[in-house]
């Protein structure tokens, strides 16, 4: 099978080598592409790479019938609709480390160079005006670092800030004033880091709360005389009241590698003497892009070929050394969702998984995932995947809950799902046999050893002589052979179970003939 590959954006030819190499890729670079002319193309591609340009939006997501992995060579993932995405089943990865140093040095330049108004003195000095009066900068030593948002990048630009000998003050939610001590900075909310700097920096990504945090209210809380950098996100900073806080003086210079809307090719901001800017050049190093040309190259390549990717953003990421712990479980813990749905007759609301014995002690997010999707499967189809089950559960009304119990029953490692529905509650419980693979060990009540393959039939009788073997007659009039039969009752001449695996599909009108024996009350064809 070859996977065809769209490059949507301009990607470091040198970090997309690993990806070239693999076998079976067909990788198309085509950095000119419109909205339309994605859209029109987008179905005959496995994969899709992109920067911060190139917008994934839920039309183009929905076109995209063949599309199993977007990776962003970059870390802002707010050109791709996420959601869409998600709902698609379609993974999302991203370059999250790659650029980090790039974006730093890079808000270090627009400090350096907003503080000594070095672009201004430039354009002077190439307009033949040799102006050193009006090109009196301000020191940066001992002034106050507002670093708003202290991840990968915020943390980088305060050390180096640090390096200047600034002083440096920080929010981010995540923030203790314990770690804010440990790195040799100042913690404060978000009201004092802006009262109190001189220069504010801004490093949170673009979420629905961040979005315009630096409003007009904000600009009125800053120090008089305040320089502001936004090497992060357009729209972060409400570009009107920006423009309002410069004319008023409040804020005196401004440094800009991202804006509202990008590209553009008039904003009012620039005509502002006060306002430095650059396009969007953060990340823009060598270094950088290879970098995360790697990155998402290697998830993209990894993901392709059935590995685990390094950066997932709409899957929780899991370590190598936990994922070879579940890895065993994960065709069981599907088998069961889908086993126990198509005993199932109801529509489940409320599906409970209890983890225990060997695997109470493992991180089972991953196996529920998978129990999710094999329950889902079975009536929405194959485009139910790990990367959408938990989130079309929830669009379709079903809570799930997964929890650990001490209780095995006597297993080493027992996986019980349990599905709740108008009528009742049905479950089904596996385990992992050492050296023999999954096996279904309980259904409701009773106690069965079957392993969850091939073409199952669920049948619930009365307790008495003779139903085996008229069962058995029944089904050989149909010419359907049985490989394997389980019992189990609840009491002499109580209620009782038989599964059994046949070696084909038994159509719906053959299942029903079984019911002809008034001993047996009900009977569900199940393929695995
Ligand atoms: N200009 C460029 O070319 C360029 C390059 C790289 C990254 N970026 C952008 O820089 C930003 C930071 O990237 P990063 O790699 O450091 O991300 P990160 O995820 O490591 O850090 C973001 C931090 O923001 C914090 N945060 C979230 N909401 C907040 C809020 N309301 N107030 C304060 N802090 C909040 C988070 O807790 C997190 O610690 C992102 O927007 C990213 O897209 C831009
Ligand atoms: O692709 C780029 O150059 C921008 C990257 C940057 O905005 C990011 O979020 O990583």
């Amino acid at each position: 099978m070859t996977f065809h590959i769209l490059i949507a954006d301009p990607l470091s030819e040198e970090g997309i080598q690993p990806l070239r190499s693999l076998e079976n890729v067909n990788i198309i670079t085509d950095t000119n592409l419109t909205p339309d002319e994605l859209g029109e193309k987008i179905a005959d591609f496995d994969a899709l790479l992109v920067r911060s340009q190139t917008q994934v939006t839920s039309e183009i997501i929905e076109k995209a019938t063949n599309l199993k992995i977007i990776a962003r060579a970059g870390v802002g993932v707010d050109n791709i609709d996420l959601n869409a995405a998600t709902e698609h089943g379609i993974i999302v990865v991203n370059a999250p480390n790659g650029n980090t140093n790039s974006a730093a040095e890079h808000t270090m330049a627009m400090i350096m160079s907003l503080s000594r108004k070095i672009p201004q003195a430039y354009n002077a000095l190439k307009n033949h005006q040799w102006e050193r009066k009006k090109y009196v900068g301000v020191e940066l030593k001992n002034k106050t670092l507002g670093v708003i948002g202290l991840g990968r990048i915020g943390a980088e630009v305060s050390s180096r800030a640090k390096g200047q000998r600034m002083n440096v003050m920080a929010y981010d939610p995540f923030l203790t004033e314990e770690t804010a001590e440990k790195m040799g900075i100042r913690y404060g909310t978000v009201e004092e880091v802006l009262k109190a700097a001189d220069f504010i920096t801004i490093h949170t990504p673009l979420l629905k709360e961040t979005k315009h945090m630096i409003n007009a209210e904000a600009f009125q809380n800053m120090k008089q005389g305040v320089q502001i950098i936004n090497c992060a996100r357009g729209g972060i900073i409400d570009e009107e009241a920006l423009y309002d806080a410069i004319i008023s003086k409040k804020v005196v210079g401004a440094a800009l590698d991202v804006f509202e809307e990008e590209p553009f090719l008039d904003n009012k901001l620039l005509e502002l003497p006060e306002v430095i800017a650059t396009p969007h050049l953060g990340a823009s190093t060598f270094e950088a892009q290879e970098n995360v040309a790697v990155d998402v190259s290697h998830d993209v390549g990894t993901f392709l070929t059935g590995g685990l990717v390094k950066n997932p953003v709409n899957l929780p990421s899991v370590p190598r050394e936990i994922m070879n712990k579940i890895e065993p479980y994960f065709n069981l813990a599907e088998k069961l969702g889908s086993f126990l749905i198509g005993l199932t007759q109801d529509v489940a609301e409320e599906v409970n998984i209890y983890y225990s014995g060997d695997l109470s002690e493992l991180e089972v997010a991953p196996l529920t995932r998978n129990t999710v999707k094999g329950l889902l499967q079975r009536h929405l189809g194959d485009h139910v995947n790990d990367v959408n089950a938990l989130y079309l559960a929830e669009r379709k009304g079903i809570t799930v809950h997964e929890s650990k119990t001490t209780s095995t029953k006597g297993f080493t490692n027992l996986l019980t799902v349990e599905v709740k529905t108008k009528s009742g509650t049905r479950s089904v419980s596996g385990t992992l046999l050492n050296g023999m693979g999954p096996r279904i060990v309980k259904v409701d009540d009773y106690s069965v050893d079957v392993t969850p393959v091939g073409h199952i039939v669920v049948i619930h009788h009365k307790d008495q002589p003779g139903v085996i073997g008229r069962m058995g007659s029944l089904l050989a009039e149909h010419n359907i052979n049985i490989a394997t039969m389980q019992v189990d009752r609840s009491d002499i001449g109580g209620n009782a179970i038989m599964v059994l695996t046949v070696d084909k599909h038994m159509e719906q009108d053959e299942l029903e003939t079984l019911k002809q024996l008034e001993e047996i009350y009900d009977v569900t064809g199940i393929d695995l």
